[in-house]
């Protein structure tokens, strides 16, 4: 980190020094180009005052050749008198309008020279004007030259002589100004023509050869051939570079020019620049060890901060090192990280409760759970895989399927995996032997689908349910004897809801009243017994709900027979008192009922003769006391004993004697009325009870037709036999007498006719005493 921030620094000191200084030589190179520029055209306008005051000078001579002297002698005595003309020019001479030499300041180099092929003369002669001649090599002098021209001409108007000033390039003082204006110590100025030859140059070997007559190319002069005018720079044939300024003249078609070498014209900058950056290296030394210091001392809390977490990652040190009471940033970083580590700790501690929880309620299902991926490899297992399967489930982790159960028991399972895997749910039962046992298992997969769809695994979770489904077809079993036996009862069964709705009925259903016991489930019992037999029964039913067992009779034709049938409904009560059912157990009883009823007259009649015994004597005296109660009519009691019966049993046997009782009874029961009951107690005592008295002196009569019934011989045995009776009569008293008073007064009455010496009747009005009727016959 330091050594990043001294890099830092370093190099932004040497891009700020190194911009510095680019814009400073940008701006200095500007300033240089611009100064010499502006030197070299205050000399062109110095060269352009020279070649004008040269013109003038040779217009001048002309002047003072008067029009008759323009001769050589007047000419050259003209030429004289200027005394400028030789400090001027390197000579002046004269040539008449065919060319030929007149005179001159100097003596030519050779005699008579004529110049009629001259360029320059040609042009004067031309254009009847002074010209400003290109550089050439002087035909008089021998040296390279330029030539300013001048005609006189004559009243004709043509040209009658020409006057020819030339300047020596080699020698002459006329560049020596210019020459001096040179920048630096090896920077030099030239001239060339717009041709590119050169008028002017350092080196005088180079005078009159065109600028480019050496290989190579220089762009700045090249440029100003084109036109340029102006300074930039260039690098020369030579490969240097320098500062160049170009410049055209006025007066002719010169381009003075400057080179300032850039080595030379940025000596100074090049050393400023050394100096500079010897001293941002130092600044920037001083400035990296001060950054240093300075991101040391801003930093040591993030170190803190760092090794705080160092700790905690790899030394498991407490999370509570970040807490910060500062209130700079980095106490504020280490603060919020200090919650945000917090937060994760508690979600870490959360999540690794919850997988813990999953875990212990996984080990405890009984049934295998685990997570499989898409290689088919075991990620969760639990402890359910050692108890069925006897596989240690943390060995079965990171195992594919096959590998640890075998490639056969994967092919079992490869149709529901490929389902799953494919994103659909599965439920499976599936029995057979899994691992050289039967087992019945049944299978739930869940596909665990990444949020863009694609199944990542799945969940299993399977369950051992061949005990249970043992149990069930047992059950089944049991229900199917079961239901047999119902169905073969000669009992209608049936299942009603706590809606009086059927839920079940056996096949009785169709025997007894021609209804499908299939059709029964879901039908009210109104629809199904008729809505007058549903409200009889509905209190025994509803009773029965309440959960105790009642029973309920009824009657109802069964194939157009009148049969009585007996309901019994049993609640099928649960444990918290809820009565989900109520069985109804309906059996015919009619024939168990008209047993019952004959057995039920067998015991209240006499089986001997046939006549009420005293059971249902005892019914029919009661009944007749409450009747009389309420009526106008009077009741009474005949108690009668056949009288010395023994002596018949112990003379004729006991077969004659039963024959004297059912004779006896015969005709008591012949001669009373139908309302009135007679009735044998035990032995040879018979009663009547006589009701429907109209009043008291009805009771004798019928006293005495009861003795008058019994008075005709029996026949016993082939043989007459006399039989007599006597009798105790007691009239019902009324009030509260009871049936045990009357019967008492009864016996006693008859007592009172025994003692009497029997064969007779004794009343017993209820009004006192006995009557003493004379009743003995
Ligand atoms: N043949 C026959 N004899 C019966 C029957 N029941 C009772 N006896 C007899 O009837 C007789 C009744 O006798 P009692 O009433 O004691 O005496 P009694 O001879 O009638 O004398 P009195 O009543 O004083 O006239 C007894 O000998 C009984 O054994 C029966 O069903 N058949």
């Amino acid at each position: 980190m330091t050594c990043v921030v001294i890099a830092f620094v370093l190099a932004a000191t040497t891009v700020l020094t190194w911009l510095a200084l680019s814009m400073a030589e940008r701006d200095m190179k500007a300033v240089i180009g611009q100064q010499q520029f502006s030197l070299l055209s205050l000399a062109a306008a110095h060269i352009d005052e020279q070649l004008a005051a040269k013109r003038l000078l040779l217009a001048s001579i002309a002047e003072a050749v008067p029009p008759g002297q323009r001769n050589a002698d007047g000419l050259r005595a003209a030429i004289e008198r200027h005394a400028a003309a030789a400090a001027e020019f390197a000579n002046v001479a004269a040539f008449d309008a065919s060319g030929q030499y007149l005179a001159s300041l100097r003596p030519p180099s050779q005699p008579n020279p004529n110049v009629a092929d001259r360029n320059y003369f040609e042009q004067t002669m031309a254009q009847k004007r002074g010209i400003i001649s290109p550089p050439v090599r002087g035909r008089v002098s021998n040296l390279p030259v330029v030539a300013l021209t001048h005609p006189i001409i004559d009243s004709g108007g043509d040209v009658q002589t020409v006057l020819v000033g030339s300047i020596d390039l080699l020698n002459s003082d006329f560049f020596h100004h210019f020459n001096t204006m040179k920048p630096g110590k090896t920077g030099f100025m030239f001239i060339m023509t717009t041709e590119g030859i050169l008028v002017n140059h350092p080196n005088k070997a180079r005078l009159l050869e065109h600028i480019n007559a050496r290989p190579g190319l220089n762009l700045g002069t090249q440029r100003a051939l084109d036109g340029f005018e102006g300074w930039m720079e260039a690098t020369n044939k030579d490969g240097v570079d320098g500062i160049y300024s170009y410049k055209r003249l006025n007066a002719t078609n010169w381009i003075v020019a400057v080179r300032y070498p850039t080595d030379e014209a940025f000596a100074p900058m090049a050393q400023m620049r050394r100096q500079a950056v010897l001293a941002a290296s130092g600044f920037a030394a001083v400035a990296g060890l001060l950054s240093w210091w300075m991101v040391k001392v801003l930093l040591s809390p993030l170190q803190k901060l760092r090794n705080n977490l160092l700790a905690i990652r790899t030394r498991g040190g407490d999370i509570r090192l970040l807490r910060s009471s500062g209130r700079d940033e980095v106490a504020e970083l280490s603060e919020a990280l200090y919650e945000l580590t917090a937060e994760r700790q508690a979600a870490q501690d959360r999540l690794a409760e919850s997988e813990k929880r999953a875990r212990v309620i996984a080990d405890n299902i009984p049934a295998l759970v685990a997570y499989i991926d898409r290689d088919l490899r075991y990620r969760f297992t639990n402890e359910h895989y050692q108890f069925l399967l006897g596989q240690d489930p943390r060995a079965m982790i990171g195992k594919r399927i096959d590998e640890v159960f075998g490639p056969a028991m994967l092919a079992r399972w490869q149709d529901c995996i490929d389902l799953v895997l494919d994103g659909r749910r599965i439920h499976i039962e599936r029995a057979g032997d899994e691992l050289e046992r039967y087992l019945h298992l049944m299978a739930e997969l869940v596909p665990d689908c990444a949020p863009d769809g694609t199944v990542q695994g799945f969940y299993l979770m399977c369950t051992d349910i061949t005990e249970r489904k043992t149990a069930e077809l047992a059950q089944a079993a049991s229900e199917k004897r079961l239901r047999l036996i119902a169905d073969h009862l000669p009992v209608m069964i049936s299942a009603i809801d706590p809606a009086h709705v059927l839920q079940f009925g056996n096949a009785t259903y169709r025997r007894w009243l021609d209804i499908d016991p299939d059709t029964l489930p879901g039908r009210p019992i109104a629809s199904v017994m008729g809505q007058a037999a549903y409200a009889e029964a509905r209190p025994a039913l509803e009773q029965a709900f309440a959960g105790t067992v009642t029973e309920f009779e009824s009657s109802a034709r069964l194939h157009g027979e009148l049969r009585v049938l007996e309901t019994t409904f049993v609640p099928d009560v649960r444990k918290d008192g809820s009565v989900p059912f109520v069985y109804a157990l309906t059996g015919d009883v009619t024939r168990s009922r008209e047993v019952e009823a004959e057995l039920l007259r067998q015991a209240r009649r006499d089986p001997l003769t046939g006549i009420p015994n005293r059971r249902l004597f005892e019914d029919v005296l009661d009944q007749a006391i409450e009747r009389v109660r309420r009526q106008e009519y009077q009741l009474a009691l005949a108690y009668l004993d056949i009288d010395n019966f023994k002596h018949i049993n112990d003379s004729l046997g006991h077969a004659a004697g039963d024959e004297v009782l059912k004779e006896f009874a015969l005709r008591l029961a012949g001669h009373v009325r139908a309302t009135d009951t007679v009735a044998r107690l035990a032995g040879d005592e018979f009663v009547i009870v006589f009701e429907n008295i109209r009043h008291p002196g009805e009771v004798q009569l019928l006293a005495e037709k009861v003795m008058a019934a019994v008075a005709p011989d029996f026949h016993v045995l082939g043989a007459p036999l006399r039989v007599t009776t006597s009798i105790g009569i007691a009239l019902y008293a009324g009030g509260s007498e009871t049936a045990g008073g009357l019967i008492g007064r009864a016996d006693m009455a008859l007592y009172d006719t025994k003692r009497r010496g029997r064969n007779g009747f004794t009343i017993d009005s209820g009004q006192g005493l006995p009557e003493a009727v004379d009743t003995q016959r």
